[in-house]
């Protein structure tokens, strides 16, 4: 079945417009490309309404498209039948209907609907939901639902998982076991793509990472290089007579030496910090938003001003 050599998905120009003549029209999707490779994790950022949940919705096949080819495991989900989606898994943003059956039932009566699933039993544990096994699912706690909602994704053995914000509602112990089960579905040889708003999540498990804004992919690359090297140049941060300065440099120790040698012995420099950017502070210059430890940058200067 494994379509070798093609990529699990091949997005090009997609395009999808909401909205009519009487209440105007809105690009939610506005010519976007995207690849995924078989057994990769990818992950997908961006602001609410950048049209993250449109475009996975389109690649699943729940959502019609305005424009753009698309090609999910081969095939478009538009037209794709009964066959393909038994090699999907997905986990949708909205927790599924909650009914008087218990976990086990659940996901039982989902397990049986794949020719290749797991076992139940394991999923269930899997997802952390052991002990709760033959609780009724319309009494799960938020957490727990969502834990369920990931059991009911995988229990198909999937060869590709969408994952639309997996881990909203999780405690941050719940969250790490989730990353351990994702990166053991991934050594599984399950090609995953995600959504999320956790920066930490995509540092930890994706391959690479596609930042969205109005619709478009505005960059991607590993977590590690994201925005490029210049985004990640560290920042030396000091207090200069109540007045907060910094120096973007990627010679930190030579900066922080200066400062020293400027001071004179034994003074300290005020409010001295060394910090490099991390995957949210170029996240968030990405999408216009200001990263954390500019905002309380009063004055910046560069190498040649300093
Ligand atoms: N069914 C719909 N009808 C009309 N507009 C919609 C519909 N679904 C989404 N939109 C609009 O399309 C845009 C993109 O929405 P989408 O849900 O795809 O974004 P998102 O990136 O997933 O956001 P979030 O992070 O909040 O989940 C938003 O402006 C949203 O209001």
């Amino acid at each position: 079945m494994q379509t070798s050599g093609s990529a699990a998905v091949r997005v090009r120009g997609l395009r999808k417009r909401y909205g009519n003549p009487r209440t105007g029209f809105k690009d939610a999707v506005a010519g976007l490309d995207l690849d995924v490779a078989h057994g990769e994790i990818v992950a997908v950022l961006g602001p609410n309404g950048a049209g993250k949940t449109t475009t996975v919705e389109i690649l699943e096949g729940f959502r019609t498209r305005d424009d753009g080819d698309v090609a999910v495991l081969g095939e478009d989900p538009g037209e794709a039948g009964r066959a393909w989606r038994a090699r999907i898994g997905v986990v949708m943003q909205d927790s599924r209907d909650l009914s008087e059956l218990t976990v086990i039932e659940k996901v039982r009566s989902t397990a049986a609907a794949y020719p290749r699933s797991r076992d139940p039993e394991e999923v269930i544990a899997a997802v952390g939901l052991g002990e709760k096994s033959k609780a009724r699912t319309r009494g799960l706690s938020g957490g727990q639902r969502r834990r369920l909602d990931v059991a009911l994704g995988i229990v198909g053995r999937p060869e590709l998982l969408f994952l639309d914000e997996p881990t909203t509602g999780f405690d941050p112990e719940a969250r790490r076991s989730f990353w351990d089960l994702v990166t053991g579905l991934r050594d599984d040889g399950t090609t995953i793509l995600l959504t999320t708003h956790y920066l930490d999540e995509a540092a930890q498990l994706a391959d690479r990472v596609l930042v969205v804004r109005d619709g478009v992919v505005v960059a991607e690359g590993t977590p590690e290089s994201l925005g490029g090297p210049a985004a990640r140049t560290p920042v030396v941060a000091w207090d200069d007579g109540g007045v907060r300065r910094t120096e973007r440099t990627d010679r930190p120790t030579a900066a922080v030496a200066r400062l020293i040698a400027a001071a004179g012995p034994d003074a300290e420099v005020p409010g001295l910090s060394v910090t490099r950017p991390t995957l949210e502070d170029v996240y968030l210059s990405l999408i216009g938003e200001t990263p954390a430890h500019d905002t309380a940058t009063a004055t910046t200067h560069d190498k040649e001003a300093a």
